[in-house]
């Protein structure tokens, strides 16, 4: 069974996706540390003539190991950098076949990102696409950095997050939308429990009606 689960940032969508995981006992790949650890890689470079064709460069050579430090790629300037190597076409192919094999593997997988039920996978089982407030959001991963031992500025926060979604939703080539056969699910006032209950019941309600 493949799960796509898409939605903006911080909306729970990666906490759901691997709660999903644990419950149907799949693997789980959150395309997002993809383009962070290309954002990173070529962080130096970014507001350069020559930005694009090292993120290519660094699309192209990303493999494990630029996938192992999670703080660096979990930070909110790992989350910035990702979105503007993300709207280069080209670092989005050199990384879609590698997503569609780890969809595609015997058993399945929940896979977590922004064109997952778009672009990457349209032929997916299941297909989720999380949303929540924008205020919740900058709120959650407000606690989420703080937890960290980080300071937050809420308000630069916020203006972050919706600066993000926006260069997301505005990027030709991101396939930052709802597919039509996708299942809207709101956590605003959700906990992480529930929403996960109510993923388990969509994706549980459309295996029943395929079978
Ligand atoms: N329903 C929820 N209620 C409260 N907190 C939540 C909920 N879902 C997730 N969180 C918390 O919000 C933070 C962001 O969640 P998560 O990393 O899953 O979001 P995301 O959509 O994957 O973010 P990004 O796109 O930036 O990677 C985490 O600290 C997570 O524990
Ligand atoms: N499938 C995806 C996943 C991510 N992006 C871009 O990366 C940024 C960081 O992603 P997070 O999920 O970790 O927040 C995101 O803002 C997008 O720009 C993408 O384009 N496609």
């Amino acid at each position: 069974m493949i799960i796509a689960v898409d939605g903006p940032a911080a909306s729970g969508k990666g906490t759901l996706a691997a709660g999903l995981a644990r419950h149907y006992g799949l693997p789980h790949l959150d395309t997002g540390l993809l383009y962070r650890a290309v954002g990173l890689a070529v962080a130096d470079h970014l507001g350069k003539s020559d930005f694009e064709v090292y993120a290519v460069a660094a699309a192209r050579a990303l493999d494990a190991a630029h996938l192992i430090d999670v703080d660096k790629l979990t930070s909110a300037e790992a989350g910035v950098l990702a979105s503007h190597v993300a709207v280069i076409n080209d670092v989005r192919l050199a990384m879609r076949q590698y997503q569609r094999d780890y969809a595609h593997q015997p058993g399945g997988a929940v896979i977590d990102g922004r064109d997952i039920g778009t672009v990457v996978c349209p032929d997916a089982d299941v297909k989720l696409f999380i949303v929540a407030d924008s205020k919740a959001r900058m709120e959650r991963r407000a606690r989420q950095l703080e937890a960290k031992g980080q300071v937050v500025d809420r308000y630069a926060l916020y203006h972050q997050i919706e600066q993000r979604d926006a260069r997301d939703r505005a990027n030709p080539h991101g396939g930052f939308y709802q597919a039509p056969d996708a299942h809207l699910l709101d956590t605003t006032l959700l906990d992480i429990e529930a929403a996960l209950r109510a993923a388990v019941a969509i994706v549980d309600g459309v295996m029943a009606r395929k079978a």
